[in-house]
Formats: C-alpha cells, sequence, structure tokens
C-alpha cells in the first residue's frame, strides 16, 4: 500500500502540518527524558533538532517514529496519531537511526524487495533502481550487508527509508559514516525530497549541517524545548548578546550553556 493520498489544503487555506506534537512527554521510569514539547512541521519544511548529549533527542524522535510509547502528550502524522492509528501513522513516515539495522541474510536487492512488500509500493523495482542510483549502491544489489561498509549500510538503510515516499521523514545523524561525496549528496537528497512536499526532522550535532539545511531549529536540552525558530528568529531573542551574525554553534553554546532563567523561550509554533 502507498501512503494515503492527502486531499491536500483549499487553495489559499492554510496549510495542514505533517506532524504535530503536543505536550510530549517522556518518562523512563523516574527519569523525565522529554518534558512539554510542542511544535508543528509543515510539508517540505526541514526542523533541526539539537541539543547535548542527554538531551532528549533520540528519545523524542523514537516516540514521532511510534517505536518508544510516549508517557503522555500527543504525536500525529498526517493526520493520525501514532497511539490511536499507528499503522496509517507509520505508513506515512520513515525512521533512519544513526546505526543501520538492516537483516544480515537479505542482500541489498532483497532489502528493497522486502520493504517494498511490507508497504505495498507500486513499480518498486524501477523506484529501487533509482534510489541505488542516488545513494551509489549500483553494482551492489547481490551484496549481503557484511559484505558492505559502514557508509554503505547507511545508504542502504536511507534507501530502503525512502523507497516507500515516506511524508515524514525523521532522521537521527544521518550523515554518520558518509564520506564527503556521500554527504553531499546526502544533503541534496534530503533537499530533494522537502522540494517534494516531505517534511524532515534531523537531529545532528553537526551544527554547520543543521544550519545549511534546517528552515527551522529547535533546541532541546534537559528535555524542554529551550529554543524554536528560525536561525534569525533564535539570534534575535537572544538579545544584547547577539550582533546578528552569530552561527548556530555560537548561539547553541550560549543556550545550552545558559542558566533556565536566562535562556531564550521557544519562539513561534
Ligand atoms: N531506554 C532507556 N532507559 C532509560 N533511560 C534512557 C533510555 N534511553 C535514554 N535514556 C535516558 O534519557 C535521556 C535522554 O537520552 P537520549 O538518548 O534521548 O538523548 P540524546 O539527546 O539523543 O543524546 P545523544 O546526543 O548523546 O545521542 C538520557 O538521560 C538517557 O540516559
Amino acid at each position: 500500500m502507498t501512503p494515503a493520498a492527502d486531499p491536500g489544503p483549499e487553495p489559499g487555506g492554510p496549510v495542514a502540518p505533517v506532524l504535530e506534537v503536543v505536550a510530549l512527554e517522556k518518562a523512563y521510569g523516574a527519569l523525565k527524558a522529554v518534558q512539554g514539547l510542542s511544535f508543528q512541521v509543515a510539508p517540505g519544511e526541514v526542523l533541526g533538532l539539537v541539543g547535548p548529549n542527554g538531551a532528549g533527542k533520540t528519545s523524542t524522535l523514537r516516540c514521532l517514529a511510534g517505536i518508544l510509547p510516549v508517557s503522555s502528550g500527543r504525536v500525529v502524522v498526517t493526520g493520525h496519531d501514532v497511539a490511536v492509528a499507528p499503522v496509517e501513522a507509520k505508513r506515512a513516515l520513515a525512521f533512519l537511526p544513526d546505526e543501520p539495522r538492516l537483516f544480515e541474510y537479505l542482500t541489498v536487492w532483497e532489502h528493497l524487495n522486502f520493504v517494498a512488500r511490507l508497504y505495498g509500493v507500486e513499480g518498486w523495482e524501477e523506484k529501487a533502481r533509482a534510489l541505488l542510483s542516488e545513494m551509489e549502491l549500483v553494482g551492489k544489489e547481490r551484496a549481503l550487508p557484511g559484505e558492505l561498509s559502514r557508509g554503505m549500510k547507511q545508504k542502504l538503510s536511507i534507501a530502503c527509508g525512502f523507497l516507500h515516499e515516506p511524508r515524514l521523514i525523521l532522521l537521527d545523524e544521518p550523515l554518520t559514516g558518509l564520506d564527503p561525496i556521500g554527504i553531499r549528496r546526502m544533503k541534496a537528497s534530503l533537499r530533494q525530497r522537502a522540494e517534494h512536499g516531505a517534511a524532515l526532522v534531523l537531529s545532528s550535532h553537526l551544527l554547520p549541517l543543521v544550519e545549511e539545511l534546517c528552515h527551522r531549529i529547535l533546541v532541546i536540552a534537559g528535555g524542554r524545548a529551550v529554543a524554536l525558530g528560525t536561525l534569525a528568529e533564535i539570534r534575535a531573542r537572544m538579545s544584547g548578546v547577539d550582533d546578528g551574525s552569530a552561527s548556530l554553534e555560537e548561539l547553541f553554546v550560549r543556550i545550552t550553556s545558559a542558566g533556565a532563567d536566562e535562556r531564550p523561550g521557544p519562539a513561534g509554533p
């Protein structure tokens, strides 16, 4: 099955978000890993998720993907609540973890075939060939994961994620293990998906990448949103400490090393 066709917004009307997160909380026992997170991601938008180690980025992404149950709050993907209609929501998304998870005994081509059957992708062979070319895996169709390099495994995992043309793409450190050419190609691939209307949420410690690719940035620390907006909006909220040219890295250091009372509050929806 292909993702349910979205009727789209009324001409001139508001654009429905692909992802809506409302008061998301995730606790592991007594540890509150994510607290009161609310944001939306529109079609064609790339949202960067940044924060120090242990800030709650992976927990957030796993909750968005429906892999982890939320402790409270709601995650809605293309109008489907992940907790209420998990199959419909998951059909519309792809989650690409930092560590590629592959099947040891399936070849590259068999991986794509398996995913195509799982999602009922029509005309999958043509799409799979195009993805293998995009991911520079042509010639590796018969290879098992054990015969692939770390970067090739990452690319296969991404090709599998893209095959059903998800409306929401969730990426945890997507460039791990890729060489400079691979990084350049991956950035182009992600941009292209956004230009075709997908919504992307991308978690990374590579702040220049986030600055380059993301339309808006959500900074989290201690499981809470401490800044949300475009780079310009986040800069503007750092009034008195910014001359209007600070990089995301400079802002990140200021925001995450400031005491909670001094941090700029999250801006915008
Ligand atoms: N399965 C789990 N059980 C218990 N605690 C967990 C579990 N997964 C994560 N945590 C805790 O939740 C908090 C957030 O972790 P998370 O992995 O979401 O952070 P992160 O922002 O992705 O970190 P990093 O940048 O280091 O990858 C941490 O304190 C972590 O120890």
